[in-house]
């Protein structure tokens, strides 16, 4: 069943400067089993999402279901939530298997049973008898997988994780994202994964809801948000993009400043491909291909030269300076090309600039 946010909004009265600021019109529901990630701005209304389902406060309008239940007024240590944030907070003077076993102490379970219990999770993720160490003698990766354990041992309904992995150094990360989503897989619960990292969001997430201004831009896999985002704002929000302003013409065409391009008419759900609209071109920097001036079978060739370049290793990133504008191109090739070409399939065509920065008004 999981969880249903059904039309939630809250609001948090307002500040000095009159603004009023909260999240609006949320209708999101995730799975048994699934993990979601929620992504979006600084201030977009993460965690405030969090806190009305964790409970520390009610919606003003819409309800919340967990497991079919609507939990308003249910006190939030009666919601039977695991949850992570990022500073893991556990008992210094308890050891690990204490802090493990601590929610089940709370709800009244015998000593032998809830450690029994903690030692069989702290098992489940990774730390096997490890039990009697105190939290301080483990490094923060470690800390953070007791804090797991702790979340999960009492058998939640749902799993709240709030920026869980953003103390933890790179590498660290990326071992740590697979191994919640490996246990989390294990319990299937629904979970929401709060995250400033996108690479985490796409790599783990069975679906990633994307926050601007307090509500939800678009909801999908993440392929599906990376390869055919609803606006510019998520377009640019996951992942690295040339915008190019264009106005659509009859016949698979698009006028813009580097001249008519062809695409394939991938676009937006919504947007209207009428000559004379005014669209946004979208290229993902990988779907640009380096190319020599005069190739054939280029329908978008355009010949330019090599401006700013960065090698990463395995891939080189660099800018191409092309009549009327600069692409940043990502590519594996090493040699310099004197032009590149946009598969016509490569384009997605969105909302016009303007139109995209009325959209996700401030809640009302
Ligand atoms: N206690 C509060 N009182 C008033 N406004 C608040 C309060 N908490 C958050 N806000 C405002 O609500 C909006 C959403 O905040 P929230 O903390 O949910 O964002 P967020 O997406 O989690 O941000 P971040 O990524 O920085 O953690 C912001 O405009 C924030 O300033």
């Amino acid at each position: 069943m999981g969880i249903d946010f059904r039309q939630v909004g809250f609001r948090y009265a307002a500040g000095q400067d009159g603004q009023a600021a909260g999240v609006a019109d949320i209708d999101l529901a995730v799975d048994d089993g699934e993990l979601l990630a929620l992504i979006g701005p600084s201030g977009s209304g993460k965690s405030t999402l969090l806190k009305l389902l964790a409970g520390f406060f009610d919606p003003h309008a819409g309800q919340i279901l967990v497991d079919g239940q609507d939990v308003a007024g249910l006190a939030p240590e009666r919601r039977r939530l695991g949850m992570v944030f990022q500073n893991y907070a556990l008992f210094p003077h308890m050891s690990v298997a204490q802090n493990t076993a601590y929610p089940l102490k709370v709800r009244g379970i015998g000593r032998a049973e809830r450690l029994a219990a903690a030692d069989a999770m702290l098992a489940r993720v990774g730390l096997a008898g490890m039990g009697g160490r105190a939290p301080a003698s483990l490094s923060g990766g470690q800390q953070q997988r007791v804090a797991l354990a702790r979340a999960l041992v009492f058998e939640p309904r749902a799993l709240l994780l709030d920026e869980p992995l953003s103390a933890l150094d790179a590498g660290l990360r990326v071992a740590m994202r697979d191994e919640i989503r490996r246990v989390q897989r294990e319990a299937g619960i629904a979970t929401i994964h709060v995250t400033h990292d996108q690479e985490e969001a796409l790599s783990i997430a069975d679906r990633v809801a994307v926050l601007r201004d307090g509500r939800l831009e678009q909801v999908g896999p993440p392929q599906a948000i990376y390869d055919r985002p609803c606006s510019r704002f998520v377009a640019g929000f996951v992942g690295q993009a040339n915008f190019i302003d264009g106005v659509l013409r009859d016949g698979g065409v698009v006028e813009t400043p580097l001249g008519a391009l062809r695409h394939a008419g991938i676009a937006a759900p919504g947007l209207v491909l009428a000559d004379g609209a005014a669209v946004t071109v979208l290229v993902r920097p990988e779907r640009v291909e380096p190319a020599a001036t005069g190739a054939t079978g280029h329908p978008n060739l355009l010949p330019g030269t090599l401006g700013e370049d960065r090698f990463l290793g395995a891939v080189r990133r660099y800018d191409f300076r092309v009549a009327g504008g600069l692409l940043r191109v990502e590519s594996r090739h090493r040699d310099t090309p004197d032009a590149v070409a946009i598969p016509p399939e490569a384009i997605r065509l969105l909302p016009p600039a303007a139109e995209a920065s009325t959209e996700g008004r401030p809640p009302t």
